[in-house]
């Protein structure tokens, strides 16, 4: 497989380049001052056969038009909302994501965000750190046991964030487009009444035209001025400006966020804010996480390769 060109969109896991380079002909595209055209002229566009992209350069339809030979997107991610699906389909490319083995780090990191929220976990370290616990006590927080929980999107993060809750005696209920035959929790079909309902409400879903903005002013509104907002899902996820506006107002009580619309750039407002928890886009950013999903990566490049079943298959 040594001559198979390769070309990775960003720079990603160490460990994913150094696989690519043994068993393919990697191309990096960040090695790259020009245009993706001029960068495909001069390292032969023709020869590359995969794309692996991430969270934050997948491929869209300009990559996809510029590499006549290619035959599969292999993501370094779960999220498909950087490639285009639609494209991909239609030139009969196929894709593969890397489900499963990233699942327990991202439900870990929303509980995560949950007590740093509320038990206010990093103000805290930082009163320590400079010397105020000699002066008074820090104050109290809020319990996150036996709080209500709301998940937009029962799917597998949803769930493994919904049973994770359930260990701290929070009631769950959901909201997602069907009611899931297999959850014995409490389900929504219209996501104003999961938020009015709930006291933290987790946003878990995937990033689709429809779900874009799923969290807007009104859900805000009816989660309320005590109402916890946590995100590890996408920016995109959130309308942020309504976001911040209701931080500000005090019209929402907090927020953990892993994510923002315009990553890197968090809104500057949230940084002076006491009431929210803010991550760089790291849910599952651990190093046994990490080498499982370039593992994943390069299975799957190996079986489409190989003519044999992808593992995980998206189209
Ligand atoms: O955000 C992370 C992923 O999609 O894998």
């Amino acid at each position: 497989m040594k001559s198979i060109g390769v070309l990775m969109t960003c720079p990603m896991h160490k460990y994913l380049e150094q696989q690519l380079e043994t068993h393919f002909n990697l191309f990096k595209l960040w090695h790259c001052n020009s245009s993706i055209t001029e960068f495909l002229k001069t390292h032969q566009g023709n020869t590359i056969r995969a794309v692996v992209g991430d969270t934050n350069i997948g491929a869209d339809a300009e990559l996809i038009a510029s590499l006549p030979n290619l035959e599969i997107v292999a993501s370094y991610s779960v999220g498909l909302d950087k490639i285009d699906l639609r494209k991909c389909e239609e030139k009969g490319i196929r894709v593969a994501n890397t489900p499963d083995v990233l699942t327990d780090d991202v439900a870990d990191l929303a509980i995560g965000l949950i007590l740093g929220v509320l038990r206010r976990i990093c103000a805290s370290d930082v009163y320590v750190r400079i010397g105020k616990w000699k002066d008074a006590d820090f104050g109290l927080a809020t319990k996150f046991s036996g709080k209500s929980v709301g998940i937009v999107g029962l799917g597998r993060i949803g769930t493994a964030i919904a049973k994770r809750a359930e260990a701290f005696g929070c009631s769950i209920s959901y909201f997602s487009r069907s009611q899931k035959p297999f959850a014995n929790y409490k389900f929504y079909s219209d996501i104003i009444d999961l938020a009015t309902s709930c006291q933290i409400l987790i946003v878990a879903c995937a990033l689709t035209d429809e779900t874009r903005h799923i969290i807007n002013r009104e859900v805000i509104d009816a989660l309320g001025p005590k109402g916890i907002l946590i995100n590890i899902g996408r920016g995109a996820h959130v309308d942020e400006t309504e976001l911040v506006s209701a931080l500000l107002e005090g019209r929402l009580g907090g927020a953990g966020l892993d994510v923002y619309e315009n990553e890197p750039e968090v809104p500057e407002e949230l940084l002076g804010l006491g009431n929210v928890v803010l991550q760089p886009h790291v849910g599952s950013d651990t190093v046994e996480t990490s080498d499982a999903m370039a593992d994943l990566v390069i299975s799957n490049l190996k079986a489409h390769f190989s003519n044999k079943p992808l593992l995980t298959p998206v189209i």
